[in-house]
């Protein structure tokens, strides 16, 4: 949170620099700067040191910087650049199985830059742990587990902020009901989030989207009539590009029909907290660790070992043989048994 303090003593320039929106405050407020922007904000202020104009503007000093400081917490918090409000790490604390009996582990703490996988067995609970992430569940859901936030009890502006989301969730489906042309959809998407170079960005972000998706697709393709997987890609290319939130929560890229290696490297390009619901075990050890879950639990929490990253190598080599074989087979292609290549 920014104080009277931090900023009554900065000259009016300064302020300007270092929040570029302050000049719509000083207009909004008919404050006219002139040639004070030298002037620290207190001594400019002085002229509401006359009563007369308290009165004409019915705001005293103390309340004129009061709502300065709070007109800049909120811009920067709906920017979402509040530097203290940064996230480092979230801690997950033991809930219960589906049986009802506690999970055994004492916490688990996640920190920035660290992908963490989800792995078990089909409805063992996998996307439930990742639900429990964006709700920064206190135990009120069927785990009854609690996430923390910087290591303290989640605040729940995290469930209801829109400009300042915790989590940016890749589901499973990606099903679009808008009218909207690509162009159109990621033009609205990097207005709200107050891109400056909104063609330079929208230019960015489907020419990754590209590189993941088999079929290129163009800016005035209906975003409608996009395949699953190049929908998946779109969404994925905008999330790494666009999206502030300092979690990135992933469930199943695999079958998406996109390069599912080039997709994650693109996600976690940024410094954020990645964790991933996986079944496919060259995207499980491309974590740092994998939480193993059985029975709606959290049964294990295993550290990736150096000779697994060593053997993520050949399992990156035998995924490539059989992408090739896809998009060859989708081509029409006849596949050799050389075409194999060990
Ligand atoms: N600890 C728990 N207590 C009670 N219910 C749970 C628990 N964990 C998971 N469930 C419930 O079990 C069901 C299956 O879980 P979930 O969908 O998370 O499985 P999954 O591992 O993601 O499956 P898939 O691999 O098929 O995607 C859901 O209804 C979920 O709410």
């Amino acid at each position: 949170m920014i104080t009277v303090q931090d900023i009554q003593n900065q000259t009016i320039a300064e302020l300007f620099e270092q929040y570029p929106f302050l000049p719509g405050f000083f207009e909004e407020n008919t404050l006219q700067v002139n040639g004070q922007i030298d002037e620290k904000l207190i001594d400019y202020l002085k002229f509401l040191d006359d009563e007369e104009e308290v009165e004409n503007r019915a705001i005293d000093k103390d309340q004129l910087l009061l709502s300065m400081t709070t007109y800049i917490s909120q811009m920067l918090e709906f920017l979402g650049e509040d530097e203290e409000d940064g996230v480092h790490s979230i801690t997950i604390l033991p809930g219960t199985n589906k049986s009802g009996e506690a999970e055994q582990f004492g916490e688990l703490k996640i920190s920035k830059s660290e992908i963490v996988c989800i792995v078990g067995p089909t409805g063992s609970g996998k996307s439930r742990l990742l639900g429990d992430i964006e709700w920064v569940a206190q135990n009120d859901t069927p785990t009854s587990r609690t996430i923390l936030v910087n290591e303290e009890m989640g605040d729940k502006k995290w469930r209801v902020s829109s400009g300042h989301k915790l989590v940016a969730q890749l589901s499973q489906n990606m099903n679009f009901v808008m009218d909207l042309t690509v162009y159109e959809f990621l033009e609205l998407h990097a207005q709200s989030r107050l891109v400056e170079d909104v063609e330079g960005v929208i230019a960015k972000i489907i020419e990754e989207a590209n590189k993941l998706a088999g079929e290129k697709f163009e800016l005035t393709t209906p975003i409608t009539s996009l395949s699953g997987g190049q929908s998946r890609a779109l969404m994925i290319a905008d999330t790494a590009i666009l999206s502030k939130s300092p979690i990135i929560l992933i469930d199943e890229i695999e079958n998406a029909g996109i390069d599912r290696k080039k997709a994650l490297d693109l996600l976690i390009g940024e410094e954020k907290i990645v964790l991933m619901a996986t079944h496919d075990p060259m995207l499980a050890l491309m974590g740092d660790k994998r939480i193993v879950i059985k029975n709606g639990g959290i049964h294990k929490v295993i550290v990736t070992s150096d000779e697994e990253r060593k053997l993520l190598v050949d399992l990156e080599r035998m995924d490539a043989v059989v992408q090739n074989m896809r998009t060859r087979l989708r081509n029409g292609e006849i596949i050799k048994k050389e075409d194999i290549g060990f």
